[in-house]
């Protein structure tokens, strides 16, 4: 029998609002459970515990017919996000069974661990945490992950790097300089994960957006970089299944 997925979210079409294909028309699917605490990850309901009893426990085929029961013919493109899904060996089934559908499905993870699977993902982002999150990079396995894609994937993948200051932003350029050819993304980080006063949010976080615009134009190393905000935020605020 096949293992089921831990399924907390499943929301959209919305749009992808980070990174690689930011703009992309997707749905989501976000599993729970995370091997990270991130002191500012905005979607610790997926690992806190706090929202256990929401898990619901999916086989491939169900998260598909849920899709389309929420999204109709409305979309082409798939986001796998958490949580970790990259916990999950059993997320092996429903990215085969949405390509199935002609259905492209992209990936968020960490890069704390690796499964065969992310070979098959079109749209690959791996988001390795900076100091500011309190976590740790286990560069042996993020190279391992690296090594394997470069050899094995069939789609597009890159880097992601949250940035909450300066520190971070050093931890970005030995990323950068570590794994040269690979695309890399900075994504301001929102520290005001509880207001709701989006009328507020929007300036505050633009304000961010350009102190670290201003940041990577004067470094000399972050030459060949994307500077991105949480689009979605601007449009959505805090607010969850967006
Ligand atoms: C919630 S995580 C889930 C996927 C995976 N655990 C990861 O961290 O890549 C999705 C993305 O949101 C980013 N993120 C989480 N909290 C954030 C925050 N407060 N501000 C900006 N980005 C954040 C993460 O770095 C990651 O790139
Ligand atoms: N619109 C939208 N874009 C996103 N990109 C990454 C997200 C995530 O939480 O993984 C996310 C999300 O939750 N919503
Ligand atoms: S790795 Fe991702 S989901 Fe896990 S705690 Fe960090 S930001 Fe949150
Ligand atoms: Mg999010």
């Amino acid at each position: 029998m096949m293992r089921k997925i831990p399924v907390l979210e499943i929301f959209g079409p919305t749009i992808q609002g980070e990174g690689m294909v930011i703009g992309q028309k997707t749905m989501f699917v976000r599993t729970a459970g995370c091997d990270y605490s991130c002191s500012w990850c905005d979607s610790k309901f997926t690992w806190d515990g706090s929202e256990k009893e929401s898990i619901q426990m999916m086989e491939p085929q169900e998260i598909v017919d849920k899709l389309w029961e929420m999204g109709g013919g409305r979309f082409k493109h798939v986001t796998i996000s958490g949580g970790n899904p990259g916990l999950l060996s059993q997320l092996d089934g429903l990215v085969d069974l949405l390509h199935e559908n002609q259905v492209k499905v992209a990936l968020e993870t960490q890069g704390s661990r690796w499964q065969e699977w992310f070979a098959k993902i079109d749209d690959l982002t791996i988001s390795p945490k900076p100091p500011s999150s309190g976590m740790t990079t286990n560069f042996e396995t993020l190279d391992f992950i690296i090594r394997s894609l470069k050899e094995k994937q069939q789609g597009d993948f890159s880097l992601k790097v949250v940035i909450f200051g300066k520190e971070d932003l050093q931890y970005a350029v030995n990323l950068h300089k570590r794994y040269t050819d690979v695309a890399l993304f900075l994504q301001v980080g929102n520290d005001d994960l509880e207001t709701e006063e989006q009328e507020k949010l929007v300036p505050y976080l633009l304000e961010k957006y350009e102190r670290l615009v201003d940041l990577v134009m004067d470094h000399e190393v972050l030459n060949d970089v994307r500077v991105l905000p949480q689009l979605h935020t601007y449009l959505w605020g805090n607010k969850r299944g967006v």
